[in-house]
């Protein structure tokens, strides 16, 4: 599928990903059939009371024709978030995610290929005239697309992307027009179809690999600021997305959350964490308790690495990191088994008398 956002997760085998199931398909036909998605409800989506928040005001500022931009941590769900926001409009969806090497034409549009003519005039028999041209043609790339469309443009991630190649932005969201190219030719800019809508995601700038955006661009988007899901949305998510029952999921989450409020990691722990652990405990029939040496392996494999992120550490510091998240394991997912009844007592009407 052609959703950069829908395929960055594996998915799990239950949530039926599949051509009928998937949240987006590629619209067939048109000028726009390489690039614009269908919107359809998604197999697994969760509707809590802060995903219903959050798309309430996010939907507010789009429909008032702002730009919306979701921003949070990783993890945080932003980007499924903008891809069920934009289906709520009910309109086609272009995704583009953000990369340092993105530059202005991978937006708007650029010449492609080339169209060749050749003329061979034998008007007099023993003269040949031969004539050959070749012209390139513009191509629409995603945001011409979805500007003359009026299609609604999912932009994930979009502060990777180097702040110059948003210059062009400016002009849709201020002025509704899309300046084009000199290469374009026939047309120096477009109106912006009335339909137009876009929705931005970021990690905050602290984060590796992006870039500060524009004080211009950033004063345009209407940005409501996305923190880690409450409890609540990270156990229906995990029950949802991995065919856990709710006890277990519970045990998992409850982990992965008193794990990342520790602070004691270098990468945070999100609800992948959660999905990750829950996913193959699930497939591998673990027992989600302490007494299953498998399922507290995995719990280590998923969660350890995050301590030290890659970094050499010290023995010492190994163990007691080590020593912390077991401890950690013990308290939310103790043993299953049954604390072994007292031998019942041959008298016990008279001892609780006694
Ligand atoms: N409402 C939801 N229903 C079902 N699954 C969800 C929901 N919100 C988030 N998820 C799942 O949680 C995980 C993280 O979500 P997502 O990729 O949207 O986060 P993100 O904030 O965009 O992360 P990043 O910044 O790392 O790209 C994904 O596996 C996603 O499918």
């Amino acid at each position: 599928m052609t959703t950069e956002a829908a395929s960055r997760e594996p998915l799990p085998a239950t949530s039926g990903f599949g051509a009928a199931s998937q949240p987006f398909a590629p619209k067939v036909g048109g000028r726009s059939s390489q690039a614009a998605l269908t919107p359809r409800p998604r197999n697994g989506f969760v509707e809590t009371e802060q995903v219903r928040d959050l798309t309430r005001r996010g939907l507010g500022f789009l429909k008032a024709g702002y730009p919306l931009h979701f921003r949070g941590p990783a993890g945080t769900g932003k980007t499924t978030l903008a891809l069920h926001v934009a289906a709520q409009l009910g309109r086609p969806v272009i995704v583009i995610t953000g990369d340092n090497e993105l530059g202005t034409a991978d937006l708007v549009g650029s010449q492609r290929g080339y169209h060749y003519r050749k003329v061979v005039d034998q008007f007099i028999h023993n003269v040949t005239k031969l004539e050959e041209t070749a012209n390139q043609h513009w191509t629409d790339h995603r945001l011409t697309t979805a500007c003359r469309q009026g299609f609604t443009l999912v932009y994930d991630e979009f502060t990777r992307s180097r702040p110059e190649t948003h210059n062009v932005l400016l002009g849709v969201f201020e002025e509704k027009m899309l300046f084009l190219p000199a290469q374009a030719r026939e047309e120096c800019y477009i109106r912006v179809h009335p339909e137009f809508r876009a929705i931005f995601t970021s990690n905050p700038q602290e984060y590796a690999g992006v870039h500060a955006s524009q004080d211009a661009l950033a004063d345009r988007l209407a940005t409501i600021d996305v923190d880690y899901p409450d409890r609540a949305m990270e156990l229906a998510v995990t029950a949802a997305r991995t065919g856990l029952a709710d006890a277990g999921a519970a045990r998992i989450i409850d982990l992965v959350r008193a794990f990342r409020a520790s602070g004691d990691y270098q990468q945070t722990p999100t609800l992948r964490a959660s999905l990750m652990i829950a996913r193959v405990a699930a497939q591998e029939g673990f027992e989600i308790s302490i007494d299953d040496p498998r399922f507290v392996q995995l719990c280590s494999d998923a969660l350890e690495s995050r301590i030290f992120s890659g970094q050499r550490a010290e023995e010492t510091d190994r163990e007691t990191r080590r020593a912390a998240l077991l401890a950690l394991i013990e308290i939310h997912c103790p043993s299953l088994a049954k604390p072994r009844a007292r031998r019942a007592s041959p008298h016990p009407r008279i001892l609780r008398e006694g």
